[in-house]
C-alpha cells in the first residue's frame, strides 16, 4: 500500500504495530476525553473514542492524508475498564481479571474532512489464577499504569496469560490485519 496516513495517538506500541504494516506516517498526540457517556455501552465506547481521536487529528488541521485514530478497553462483566486510577484500583481489576477470561474491544478509525470509517475488534484474553503477591510486585514493575485493564500482554503481563482467541496485536493496541482492511475499504470509498 503507498498511501501515507497520520496517526493520531501518543502511544509507542500504535507507532510499533503501524510500522508492521509498512505504510508511511507521521505520529502525532491528541487529548480526547475519554469519559464514557451515562450507560454508554464498551463497543459503542471504544468506537467512538477512536472516530474522536481521528476526527480531533482533522479538526487540528491534518487534513491531507487520512487520520487513523484507535481506542483500546478491557471489558469484564460488561464493564468498561480503562487504565488504572491507582494502585487500589490496579488490584481491584486484577483479581477480577484472575482465572477468568475477559474481553479486549479495540476500535480502529480512519477519517478525513469529509469521511469517516472505523471497526471493532473483540479478543478474548484467558488469566491464570494470580496470588496478592504477583499483583503486588507486577504493580511495582510500573507497567500497568498506561495500560487499559492494568496489564500489558507483551511484557510482564503475559505470564498471566493462559489462553487468547482473537487479535494478538488488538490487544497490544492495534489489530495489524483489520487496520490494513478498514484503510483499504477507506481509500476505495
Ligand atoms: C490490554 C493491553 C492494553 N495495552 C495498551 C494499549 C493502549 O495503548 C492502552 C489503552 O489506552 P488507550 O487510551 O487506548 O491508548 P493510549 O492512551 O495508550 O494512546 P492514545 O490514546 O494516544 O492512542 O493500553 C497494552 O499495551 N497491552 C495490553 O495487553
Amino acid at each position: 500500500m503507498t498511501t501515507a496516513v497520520y496517526l493520531a495517538s501518543a502511544s509507542p506500541r500504535r507507532k510499533e504495530l503501524l510500522s508492521q504494516l509498512g505504510i508511511e506516517f507521521e505520529q502525532f498526540s491528541v487529548d480526547a476525553d475519554e469519559t464514557p457517556l451515562a450507560n454508554e455501552q464498551p463497543h459503542a465506547l471504544v468506537e467512538r473514542l477512536a472516530r474522536l481521536k481521528a476526527q480531533t487529528g482533522v479538526a487540528l488541521g491534518y487534513t491531507d492524508r487520512p487520520v487513523l485514530g484507535s481506542d483500546t478497553v478491557v471489558v469484564i462483566d460488561n464493564e468498561s475498564l480503562g487504565k488504572p486510577r491507582d494502585k487500589n484500583d490496579f488490584i481491584t481489576t486484577l483479581k477480577r481479571l484472575s482465572g477468568n477470561t475477559h474481553q479486549v474491544l479495540t476500535a480502529v478509525a480512519f477519517a478525513t474532512q469529509t469521511d469517516v470509517l472505523s471497526c471493532v475488534v473483540s479478543t478474548d484474553v484467558t488469566f491464570k489464577t494470580l496470588s496478592d503477591e504477583e499483583i503486588n510486585s507486577y504493580w511495582e514493575s510500573n507497567e500497568p499504569q498506561d495500560k487499559a485493564g492494568g496489564y500489558g500482554i507483551q511484557g510482564l503481563g503475559g505470564r498471566f496469560v493462559t489462553h487468547i482467541a482473537g487479535s494478538y496485536f488488538a490487544v497490544v493496541g492495534l489489530p495489524l490485519y483489520e487496520t490494513e482492511q478498514l484503510l483499504q475499504a477507506f481509500l476505495r470509498r
